[in-house]
């Protein structure tokens, strides 16, 4: 199928408003969504796409910020070499897991390799959060553990929990490519031991975990903290990521309001990722 890309410059610049663009241009019927250091790019099937929808009233009277596009129709054929070239590089972290895509060749031998076929779906390593993640679990002992991955993306967190010896991995997403993409990437790695589900926190309530990783986003982390907390078991570790230095004391706070001990962060170009233990 022929995407049709936006490349969308909200003015000003925060996380907020590119938040608020990405929600209102999924509501416009874009499909999917990455970004760049200055622009949020949205695709959306050239058959659906016309222009009158960047002059949507929600994207040009926006009271937050102005927003300036531009265009670009990717070809059918090479999504693979769309990915490739702009978005997906093959990914060494800690020199001891690869992330590679099953296009990518003659890449170097790591203790863990882990094939993600990204399809859109976000989590390849190499976008911060991802990276904070994977480096804080080949830190962890997972031998025997159960463990949810909340907001799982490619599956690539859960993935590595079962490679290093977690008992049995619960993967949710809410969106229904991530499910499907992380069904697929099990497969590719050979992993049979993820229980992937599609949905929320909702869906937690009947088993507890000794680990958890929520690699989501700020307001949805101070949302369903409480419910993460609540299926942890005694002493269970919960690695939360996906927001910036300034938000920890917001997110520390609500952890602590749920009963977990802070135990610690890592940061990355202003991002972060923070263990507390239950
Ligand atoms: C930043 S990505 C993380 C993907 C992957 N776990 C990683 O670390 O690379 C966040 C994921 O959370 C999902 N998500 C957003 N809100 C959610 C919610 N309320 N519950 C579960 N998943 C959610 C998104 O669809 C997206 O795939």
């Amino acid at each position: 199928m022929e995407y049709t890309k936006v490349s969308c410059f909200p003015e000003p610049d925060s996380e907020t408003n590119r938040e608020i663009l990405t929600a209102q241009l999924g509501e416009l019927g874009f499909e999917s969504f990455s970004e760049t250091d200055d622009a949020v790019e949205a695709f959306i099937p050239s058959s659906a796409y016309r222009e009158e929808l960047l002059h949507d009233e929600s994207l040009v009277n926006n009271p937050l910020f102005k927003v300036r596009f531009q265009t670009e129709i990717i070809p059918d054929q090479n999504w693979n070499e769309v990915w490739e070239k702009n978005y997906f590089q093959p990914l060494l972290v800690e020199n001891r897991c690869l992330i590679r895509a099953p296009f990518h060749k003659d890449t170097p031998k790591a203790e863990y390799e882990i094939v993600i076929d990204p399809r859109m779906a976000f989590g390849t390593g190499n976008h911060e959060t991802t990276y904070l993640m994977i480096s804080a679990i080949l830190q962890q002992d997972l031998q025997g553990k159960q463990v949810l991955d909340m907001g799982c993306g490619t599956g690539i967190l859960g993935i590595l929990a079962s490679m290093r010896g977690a008992d049995m991995v619960k993967a949710i997403d809410i969106d229904e490519w991530s499910y499907k993409n992380t069904l697929e990437n099990a497969e590719i790695n050979n992993v049979t031991n993820i229980d992937v589900a599609q949905g929320d926190a909702g869906l937690l309530g009947k088993e507890k975990f000794d680990v958890i990783y929520a690699n989501i986003q700020r307001n949805i982390l101070l949302q369903d903290l409480p419910v993460y907390a609540s299926v942890m078991c005694k002493d269970a570790e919960i690695i939360v990521s996906g927001f910036y230095r300034e938000d920890l004391p917001a997110i520390s706070a609500k952890a602590e309001e749920v009963g977990l001990k802070p135990a610690g962060y890592e940061e990355r170009n202003n991002w972060v990722a923070a263990r507390f233990i239950r």
